[in-house]
């Protein structure tokens, strides 16, 4: 599989400004089929959750099992190798004493010294009155900041509503939100919990959410590639 070349620099940038970056066209048509297609095959994934049995939203998803499949594998090598520059770049910028390797494979030894074995990507299926409310996806102590969200199906004609959505929390002020308007291919890269952002005396952080407006119709499936494992 090819995949496109990722600038750390303009990702970062946008980052900063939007609190988001949108990679046009990573996966083709039939790469996104053949990974939505594949929410079938019970052999692939580890665990299945329903969202309405934890008030998550509407709708399910699937985490892959180890070994991931390859297209999956090397989406998550690919997106680390981009992004853990940025990761540094910010640990820097709030003061926080953590670095992260150059490494996937090392970041994810460390995951697994400390209890953090189970493989996070994952596979969603959203379907008409579906939604997924705001949230965070943080799965143990060893928290890798940014993560990336596949598109696969197209939005417009497989389905209807469905936006991807993010909210900015700054300290002591009203929260502020973005919608990314995504084609079917199309990755958003979006931070796990906080990014920073400059203020009058350095960088402070701004939690951040996401989430998916409520489906009007058909079906809607996303990837999510998650860098730190599971406890
Ligand atoms: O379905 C979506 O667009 C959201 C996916 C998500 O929450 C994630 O990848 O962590
Ligand atoms: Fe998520």
């Amino acid at each position: 599989m090819t995949l496109p070349i990722l600038d750390s620099k303009l990702i970062q940038q946008s980052l900063e400004q939007y609190g988001y970056a949108r990679i046009s066209r990573v996966l083709t048509p039939e790469q996104c089929q053949h990974i939505s297609q594949s929410y079938g095959q019970a052999s692939l994934f580890r665990s299945r959750i329903v969202m309405q049995r934890y008030n998550f939203g509407a709708g399910e998803y699937q985490y892959f099992a180890y070994p991931l499949p390859a297209p999956i594998d090397q989406l998550r090598y690919w997106g680390y190798a981009a992004l853990s520059p940025i990761a540094n770049a910010w640990a820097d910028a709030l003061q926080l004493d953590r670095h992260f390797p150059e490494q996937l494979d090392d970041f994810l030894q460390r995951c697994h010294q400390h209890g953090q074995v189970r493989p996070t990507p994952l596979l969603l299926r959203y379907q008409a009155g579906d939604y997924n409310c705001l949230h965070q996806d943080l799965y143990g102590e060893h928290v890798f900041p940014l993560q990336m969200a596949i598109m696969l199906s197209q939005p417009g004609t497989d389905f209807q509503g469905g936006e991807f959505a993010l909210t900015e929390q700054r300290p002591r002020m009203q929260s502020r939100i973005e919608v990314v308007p995504l084609a079917q291919g199309d990755a958003v890269i979006f931070p796990v919990q906080y990014r920073p952002a400059r203020g009058s005396r350095g960088y402070h952080r701004v939690q951040m959410r996401h989430g998916v407006s409520r489906i009007h119709s058909g079906q809607r499936y996303m990837l999510g590639i998650i860098f730190h494992d599971a406890n």
